[in-house]
């Protein structure tokens, strides 16, 4: 992707910085030589079959793994080296839902903010401001399990959102939802990366989650196999539209497509 330029024309910095990145899993190399950058009020979407490395990745940046080689920098600054202090601009949403069902939204949101260090006013009006971000601020008072998938995830969106992240990680958010749920969820996060500047790392293998605009990056057996704006990787592969370039893109990196 291309160093980006902000409106007044200076070169943008980015807000998620990943140079040179590879994992092994013993023998097995999950992740080869990964470089790219998130850049601030934009969604980037990291497209790839099952195994492409997508989890992988987000291990890293998160640092529930550390990358052997290369550097991750958030916001500037690499956690490898000065610490988990470094993940403070990063929210993060994974596959598995992490929420206390037999706790009301508020109850969650409110324990999290605390694990945060939020003061209780703070915390209370960013909670107002993520749950209404998400049209969920009516269920506050309503325990989560009595919420459906759609609006589960949500609520952990809004979670991820309550010390106001500049980046936003979101793997495979919309997993297991239906389409309107989908498609309301994918609206929103649109939304809200240009209303609050946030960076967006979504990884997905839903290609109608990807706008032409968002920056994407296709991974593939842990290789990016292509990179630039949505619209732009479709015209360059010479595709009628997304699903069809990505299907080029994998089968010209030596693999049959199954997404
Ligand atoms: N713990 C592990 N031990 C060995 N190999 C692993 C392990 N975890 C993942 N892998 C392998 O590493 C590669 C990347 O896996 P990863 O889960 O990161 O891909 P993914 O793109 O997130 O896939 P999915 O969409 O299925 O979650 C795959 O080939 C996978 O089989």
């Amino acid at each position: 992707m291309q160093k980006e330029a902000s409106k007044d024309g200076s070169p943008r910095e980015p807000v998620l910085s990943v140079q040179d990145v590879s994992y092994w899993y013993g023998e097995k190399r999950a992740l080869d030589d990964v470089s790219f950058d998130v850049y601030p009020g934009k969604v980037t979407a990291l497209l790839g079959p099952n195994g492409a490395g997508k989890s992988t990745l987000f291990s890293l940046i998160t640092r529930l793994f550390d990358a052997p080689t290369g550097r991750i920098e958030i916001d500037g600054r690499s956690a490898a080296e000065q610490g988990f202090k470094a993940l403070g601009p990063l929210g993060v949403v994974f596959q598995q839902p992490t929420l206390d069902l037999d706790l009301t939204v508020k109850q969650n949101l409110r324990y999290f903010a605390s694990l945060r260090g939020l003061k209780r006013k703070e915390a209370d009006e960013r909670m107002n401001r993520a749950l209404d971000a998400l049209d969920m601020k009516e269920r506050i008072t309503e325990k989560v399990r009595s919420l459906n998938g759609g609006h589960r995830r949500r609520v952990e969106i809004a979670r991820a959102l309550l010390h106001s992240p500049k980046l936003l990680l979101l793997d495979e958010p919309t997993i297991g939802l239906d389409d309107p749920t989908r498609a309301a969820i994918v609206r929103h996060i649109h939304a809200l990366a240009s209303t609050d500047n946030i960076g967006v790392l979504w990884a997905t293998h839903l290609f109608d989650e990807i706008k032409p605009e968002d920056d994407l990056l296709v991974l593939d057996r842990g290789r990016i196999v292509a990179r630039g704006e949505a619209k732009t990787v479709v015209a360059e592969t010479g595709a009628k539209d997304l699903g069809d370039a990505f299907r080029l893109l994998i089968r010209s990196a030596g693999q049959d497509v199954a997404v």
